[in-house]
């Protein structure tokens, strides 16, 4: 699926199986599937079925996609959320949100079996032998999405590398991870319980809402972040109540933002600097409940209160986004014609009506995808929740948005360029230094091109790295003879030159103008590599890069010099970047 072909809103509905203690209650199903855009509910007839309200009926809704009972985790999150995983590598954004009356199914599809943070299941090994993320065993919408996330950062890592060699690309990939949940209308942060006063903050220009004080960490693989989820799920807001055994008393907010840093470094290239930042929102309501059905009391109803309070914030800023793009069909009195118009008022959405909308404000109204999966618990008894959802999912589809990608483009200066390849020289030079010590028979291998050892090298983890430092390693030693030459062809001038100073009378130098065409003594003295401190010329700095920077405008050597001047490669490396600026 193309980028444009993945839509902007899904809304889905899923309907649970009885749990074992509503099939021995005897409930009976007031749901059903049909096909897979359609649910029918019917309403049973009351006892005085003469009156219109007592009376029996069914209603149908149509959504964009609908999971029965059997539908089963993979399939949700497979049909729902997968497509869109790519997209926040690509600087999207994106809100997957479970909606449903309390003990509906929404932590099940949103958590799966990390739901209360003490899954038993060991965290295995992040990598495989060659280095690729494992498929981590997880079920539900946000372990899964998390796992995708770095299996996706990796294949494009992969991609990336070739790039890194033959482009000169420098990337690199951040994944920053917050945790909170709203729970009786405060903030609270999972990753952090300890942390205070965490408050709703608006951009005053684009609008962007954070939260103040809230933890963000980065992570580097999907084992670090679910561990982070386990975490966090042990200090949320879960009781008991008689709809639901273990029923969650907050809604729990998980942000994930992904940001991609690239910059051309070749000459060649545009020396441009781009940042992607895309950021996924997954998001565990806590269900609508009526104190009747939930028996609470206390605390409970008190949490209970503060939870439909927000939904109905929610709610009702659905409805006005839903109706915001509505147009109306006028028709005069004395006319067949209909004329669209739009709405005379259109309601606005009042985000600051509860914590819970304020923070998804720029999910809801903004440039962002929107994934809304409604649970629904088929029992007879649940029925009025059940067709309160259907019917808030239903309009929920009506709410238009228009992702935008977001990429910051920057010219990088000179001197910007160069300190960035700097680093990227540093960073080649350590790692070349580190798989010396570590790989160096694998080096020597490859070099002597014994079988025996490119057999055992290919099969190792680092192979791939190997090679990319093994080409370094080729373009590092056809610069060092390019310099090597430079320098012999120097010596033989400066040892000409003092022969001519010898030859000449020993009288007192009488100033005089050096030819055009030939260097004086004083000239040739200054183009002696002195002791500069490189990093005050860009130039300098640009050319120290033994990577990418001059295999293109540096002359192949005439000759192979006889005499190695320096015996070690990394004596050498300092020294190339004397001479290159005189090459460009
Ligand atoms: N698709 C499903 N398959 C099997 N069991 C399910 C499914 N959906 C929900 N359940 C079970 O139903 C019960 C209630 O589900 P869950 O706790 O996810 O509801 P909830 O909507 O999150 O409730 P609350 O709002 O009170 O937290 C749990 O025991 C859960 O394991």
């Amino acid at each position: 699926m193309t980028e444009e072909e993945i839509p902007n809103v899904v809304v889905a509905v899923r309907l649970r199986p009885f749990t074992t203690q509503e099939v021995v209650e005897g409930h009976h199903c007031c749901c059903r599937v049909v096909g897979d855009q359609t649910v029918v509910i019917h309403k049973e007839p009351g006892a005085s079925r003469h009156l219109k309200t007592q009376q029996g009926s069914s209603n149908e809704y149509g959504y964009d996609m609908v999971f029965s009972d059997k539908a089963t985790q993979d399939e949700v999150y497979s049909r729902t959320v997968k497509n869109i995983i790519p997209t926040i590598l690509d600087g999207y954004n994106a809100t997957i949100f479970a909606y449903g009356a309390t003990g509906a199914g929404k932590t099940h599809t949103m958590m799966g079996s990390e739901r209360d943070g003490s899954s038993m299941d060991e965290l295995i090994d992040p990598e495989y032998e060659d280095g690729s993320p494992r498929a981590l065993p997880v079920d539900g919408i946000i372990p899964q999405s998390l796992s995708d996330i770095f299996r996706l950062i990796h294949e494009r890592q992969v991609d990336e590398k070739v790039l890194q060699e033959t482009e000169g690309l420098a990337s690199n990939w951040t994944v920053t991870v917050s945790y909170l949940e709203v729970y009786n209308e405060t903030i609270r942060d999972l990753l952090n319980p300890q942390a205070k006063n965490l408050q709703l903050r608006e951009h005053s220009t684009k609008g962007a809402v954070h939260v103040s004080n809230l933890k963000h960490v980065v992570v580097k693989n999907a084992v670090e972040v679910l561990q982070l989820l386990r975490q966090g799920n042990r200090n949320r807001q879960t009781k008991s109540t008689a709809a639901n055994q273990v029923s969650s008393r907050s809604h729990a907010v998980l942000q994930v933002t992904i940001k991609h840093t690239a910059s051309s470094l070749l000459l060649k290239n545009s020396p441009n600097k781009e940042i992607t930042n895309g950021k996924l929102s997954l998001i565990d309501l806590a269900g609508s409940e009526r104190a009747s059905n939930t028996q609470n009391s206390g605390a409970r109803l008190t949490e209970g209160a503060n939870i439909n309070k927000s939904l109905l914030a929610l709610a009702n800023c659905i409805n006005a986004l839903s109706t915001a793009n509505q147009n109306v069909i006028r028709r005069r009195s004395d006319s067949m014609v209909g004329i669209k118009e739009p709405r005379p008022f259109p309601t606005r959405a009042k985000f600051r009506d509860s914590k819970l909308t304020h923070l998804l404000k720029s999910s809801l109204e903004g440039d962002c995808r929107l994934v809304m999966i409604a649970n629904i618990n088929p029992s007879h008894k649940s029925f009025e929740e059940s067709h309160n959802t259907l019917k808030y999912a239903n309009r929920a589809k009506n709410i238009k948005i228009r992702p935008k990608m977001h990429v910051v483009t920057a010219e990088m200066s000179t001197v910007q360029r160069a300190d960035q390849l700097e680093a990227e020289n540093l960073t080649l030079r350590r790692e070349l230094a580190k798989r010396k010590s570590v790989d160096q028979s694998m080096i020597t291998g490859l070099s002597l091109g014994d079988a025996k050892r490119a057999k055992l090298s290919s099969a190792s983890k680092t192979d791939s790295n190997v090679h990319v430092l093994h080409r370094t390693i080729e373009k590092l030693e056809s610069e060092k003879k390019v310099l090597l030459d430079k320098v012999r062809d120097m010596e033989r001038e400066l040892s000409r030159l003092r022969v001519l100073r010898n030859q000449a009378p020993r009288t007192a130098p009488t100033p005089t103008k050096p030819s055009p065409g030939r260097p004086s003594p004083a000239r040739e003295q200054s183009r002696e590599p002195a002791p500069t401190n490189n990093s005050a010329d860009p130039r300098r700095r640009l050319s120290s890069h033994p990577v990418v920077f001059r295999s293109a405008t540096t002359p192949q050597p005439t000759s192979t010099p006889k005499r190695r001047v320096h015996s070690g490669r990394e004596s050498l490396i300092p020294r190339l970047s004397v001479g290159a600026p005189r090459t460009s």
